[in-house]
């Protein structure tokens, strides 16, 4: 019986197998290194241009002369190869690809570390490296050893102010950094069922930070709905009797706010120890936490209030952006007093937009708090976004109410 991960590599754990991949991209960082590196291999055309797809999210609109030339030279590039292309303000690639592109039992690789975030709708999803994305343009295919696969059990449901994120945090500290190292993640049990798509996407996103290829969920009913309004037909996918290396157990009901410390993903603490942190800024955002229902969920602690520290709202995806437009919770996060600012990755990587400065502590809801990320010298804690909400009201790291 095979897990996920051996039923679509089609092998046992363990085994190295060929595959075609069915969507590969690149964003604007690493789509410019594997454009490089496949000009030095020196091929022409090519094969599969319709499997492929370039996202321009990291430093988006372009922050000096030499970013905007490096991605109008991408864009040209997309432009003769046959290439899709997202450009500027359509969002971050795994929101993008997550609307409707990547469908259940697909084979997906991206030129970023946080593909494994695509799981969540079932499918094989993994990051590669740019030089590995050019041989993959080139051919259309890659391999891969198939992971052993951890199970992530999930029981009960989630209460209070409790949300997915605090399950991601939670199951990183029980996993540690180096705790799944080349292994799959399946999120499984009875708990599973009760978690919407975004929810999911959240907690598949993190599973690279315990050192995991991905986090994959079955795709069941909610998968199915979810792609439907996307006008993607896709069936469930049937759990098989499979062995799993290890089964980390997570009851959600006992899942609490919690928050990672600087600067180690897995140093993670209950909201309640760090309560009172002074912050300078607020982020909301990120392939972590910038979807629709993270953006309503900030909107509704917000809502009627006013921000007590710079607070930066960036939406993961235009779609994201114009449906809280369209539902009102755009007007009420800017009426809080927060920055609004384009699809994207946004301050997450501190390379443009919402870098701090030395000694700043930015409350975040993204998935990396290491040294120096969003600036030199500054310190991160990551939430959920309720915690990100009740403490930007406030100007110090608070624990949420129940909305
Ligand atoms: C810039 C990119 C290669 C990197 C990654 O792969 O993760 C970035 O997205 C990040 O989150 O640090
Ligand atoms: S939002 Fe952050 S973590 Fe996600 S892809 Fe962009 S830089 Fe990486």
């Amino acid at each position: 019986m095979s897990t996920l991960s051996e039923a679509i590599l089609g092998a046992p754990a363990g085994e190295y197998v060929d595959r075609e991949v069915d969507i590969a991209f690149a964003h604007d960082g690493t789509g410019v290194l594997a454009r490089e590196a496949l000009r030095e291999m020196g091929v022409e055309r090519l094969p599969h241009p319709e499997r492929l797809r370039l996202v321009f999210d990291h430093i988006v609109p372009a922050n000096t002369g030499t970013t905007a030339t490096l991605q109008a030279e991408l864009r040209e590039y997309a432009g003769v190869s046959g290439i899709a292309l997202s450009d500027a303000g359509g969002g971050i690639c795994h929101q993008v690809m997550g609307e409707g592109v990547v469908r259940p039992g697909m084979v997906v690789v991206g030129a970023d570390s946080h593909t494994c975030t695509l799981g969540a709708f079932g499918a094989f999803a993994t990051g590669v490296g740019a030089t590995d994305m050019a041989a993959i343009w080139a051919s259309g295919e890659t391999w891969f050893r198939v992971p052993e696969t951890i199970a992530v059990n999930l029981s009960g449901r989630l209460s209070g102010a409790a949300e997915p994120k605090d399950v991601a945090l939670a199951y990183v500290a029980e996993l540690g950094m180096e705790g799944a190292t080349y292994r799959a993640l399946e999120f499984v049990g009875d708990g599973a069922a009760g978690i919407s798509m975004d929810g999911r996407l959240t907690l598949s996103n993190m599973a690279v930070e315990t050192g995991a290829k991905t986090g994959m969920f079955y795709a069941d009913a909610v998968t199915v709905r979810y792609l439907a309004d996307y006008g993607v037909t896709a069936s469930p996918q049937a759990p098989e009797d499979c062995r799993y290396e290890r089964t980390v157990e997570i009851d959600l009901d006992d899942i609490v706010p919690l928050v990672a410390v600087p600067h180690r993903v897995d140093t993670v603490r209950e909201a309640e120890e760090v309560a009172g942190t002074h912050l300078d800024q607020v982020f909301v955002g990120t392939c972590t936490n910038g979807r629709y229902e993270d953006l309503a969920r900030f909107a509704r602690i917000v809502r009627g209030k006013k921000v007590a520290v710079r607070t930066l709202v960036f939406p993961a995806s235009r779609s994201v952006l114009a449906r809280a437009i369209a539902t009102g919770v755009l007007a009420d996060i800017v009426d809080a007093g927060c920055v609004v600012g384009s699809p994207g990755c946004g301050p997450c990587l501190g390379a443009h937009a919402g870098v701090i400065g030395e000694g700043e502590v930015c409350l975040s809801t993204a998935n990396r708090n290491f040294k120096n990320r969003m600036g030199v010298g500054g310190e991160i804690y990551l939430s959920s976004v309720a915690t990100a909400a009740a403490s930007a009201i406030t100007g110090v790291i608070t624990v949420p109410e129940v909305v």
